[in-house]
């Protein structure tokens, strides 16, 4: 992989959107953003996540102070009305878990990248099945500590793999960054290093 120049700023913390950005070609320097995550009363899941991937990208534009792109992105679910994050507790993903047995829900990922076109931004909806869970593998798969720092509190790209029957969606959005829409809103940034 090209280490030395970077094709565009990462406004994150997490490894995840790294590597992922990395299995399409990309090379991206990570730039920590601090930003409220706190969702607006009544506020739309699709509306919550693009802010925030935009809020990050212009954050990141902030503290970058460079000419490359900078690339934000969001990650939550919407079950039942509810928007969830990232779990405050094992008790809360124990809970969540058990909502989300023998049913679907949304996981919804926006991305935002701030560059020469301007703010360009998307907004991926994946529907995810559970299969029935019984409460001992709830229990075991909370206490493995696998989603605590996950939307939702599960990794599909870990052991939640078990519990989750079929995806009509974006496995790669589910996973913390729509690949897909990325890919065409750095080509409209002027960045394509997968055609290098
Ligand atoms: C549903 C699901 C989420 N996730 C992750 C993707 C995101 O990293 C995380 C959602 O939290 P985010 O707040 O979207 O992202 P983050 O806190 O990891 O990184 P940053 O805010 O610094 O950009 O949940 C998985 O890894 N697998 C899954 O199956």
């Amino acid at each position: 992989m090209r280490m030395s120049s970077p094709d565009l700023i990462l406004a994150s913390a997490s490894p995840r959107r790294l590597e992922l950005l990395a299995t399409i070609g990309v090379a991206a320097r990570a730039c920590p953003v601090d930003i409220d995550e706190t969702p607006r009363p009544d506020e739309p899941a699709c509306d919550y996540v693009l802010r925030l991937a935009r809020e990050k990208a212009l954050a990141g534009r902030e503290a970058s102070a460079t000419p490359l792109p900078v690339l934000g992105g969001d990650t939550a679910l919407s079950l039942d009305g509810r928007i969830l994050g990232k779990p405050d507790s094992d008790e809360q993903a124990r809970a969540w878990l058990r909502d989300f047995s023998g049913r679907s829900h949304q996981v919804i990922s926006a991305v935002a990248i701030s560059g020469p076109s301007g703010l360009l931004d998307a907004c991926v909806i994946s529907d995810v099945h559970f299969r029935l869970m019984e409460e001992t593998e709830i229990n075991a798969y909370v206490a493995s500590g696998e989603g605590r720092d996950k939307a939702g509190s599960y990794a599909l790209q870990g052991r939640a793999a078990m519990f989750v029957s079929r995806i009509e969606g974006s496995w790669s959005a589910i996973v913390g960054l729509p690949l897909c829409e990325t890919a065409q809103l750095l080509s409209r940034q002027g960045v394509t290093p997968w055609l290098a």
